[in-house]
């Protein structure tokens, strides 16, 4: 499938940013398991010192490939944390969180030098917004963080039967148009019971990767 590929160009091109003797922070989602396949594949796998990953779900797949998982809070600074996005605009902001690991991801972009991102054409848009918002709230606050959020114009919907990897629940917010970034995010951020929000526009991506079935754009702020 053309996706597929662009996905794997995209990933592909995120190689070259991986240094040997280092550590390397790792994503979620189906565009970083084509990226952790190529660490195989390439045999930088066995290059790296380790990774700080950002889900249980990606921390499998590494040490399978026998990349050692490491604790953050053992490493120190990260230089590159490479993930995908769901959604990207120019700026290089980003909504993440489809795969419901988005506080993880976001502890971990926030801890490295260098956030490299990985996407298909699909994921750009000019405004963020048409993928709904996730949010990651404690489960008490879940109703109370929901209509704060319809307060602010968004339609919160309860994500079925996930449970993400630190034990919370996530509220997906529909409808919103996205104009300013920094601001919904700090909004969203102060409501009490709120863990996370998918919104990664104070700390964007610095690298955007963009994959096409024919090869892979890089595009910086
Ligand atoms: O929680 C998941 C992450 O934010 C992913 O990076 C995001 O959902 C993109 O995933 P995919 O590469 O599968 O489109």
């Amino acid at each position: 499938m053309s996706q597929d590929l662009a996905k794997r160009k995209a990933a592909e091109a995120a190689l070259a940013y991986v240094q040997a003797g280092r550590v390397l922070g790792v994503g979620t989602g189906s565009t970083v398991n084509i990226f952790i396949d190529l660490l195989a594949e390439s045999g930088l796998a066995g290059k790296i010192k380790g990774a700080v990953s950002s889900s249980n779900a990606s921390s499998e797949r590494l040490q399978k490939i026998g990349v050692p998982v490491l604790d953050l809070n053992s490493t120190g600074e990260l230089s590159i944390y490479v993930d995908g996005a769901d959604e990207s605009n120019p700026k290089l902001q980003l909504i993440k969180g489809g795969g419901a690991a988005l506080t993880r991801e976001k502890i971990v972009a926030a801890a490295s030098e260098q956030f490299i991102c990985i996407v298909d054409r699909s994921k750009q848009v000019e405004v963020l917004g048409r993928f709904p918002l996730p949010v990651e709230v404690i489960p008490m606050a879940q109703a109370y963080v929901a209509r704060r959020i319809e307060a602010l114009g968004g339609q919160p919907k309860l994500r079925q039967n996930v449970i993400t990897d630190n034990g919370n629940q996530i509220l997906d917010v529909h409808g919103l148009a996205i104009h300013d970034a920094v601001a919904l995010e700090t909004e969203i951020n102060l409501i009490t019971g709120v863990v996370c929000v998918g919104l990664f526009a104070r700390r964007g991506a610095d690298v955007l990767i963009v994959g096409t079935p024919e090869g892979a754009q890089i595009i910086k702020p």
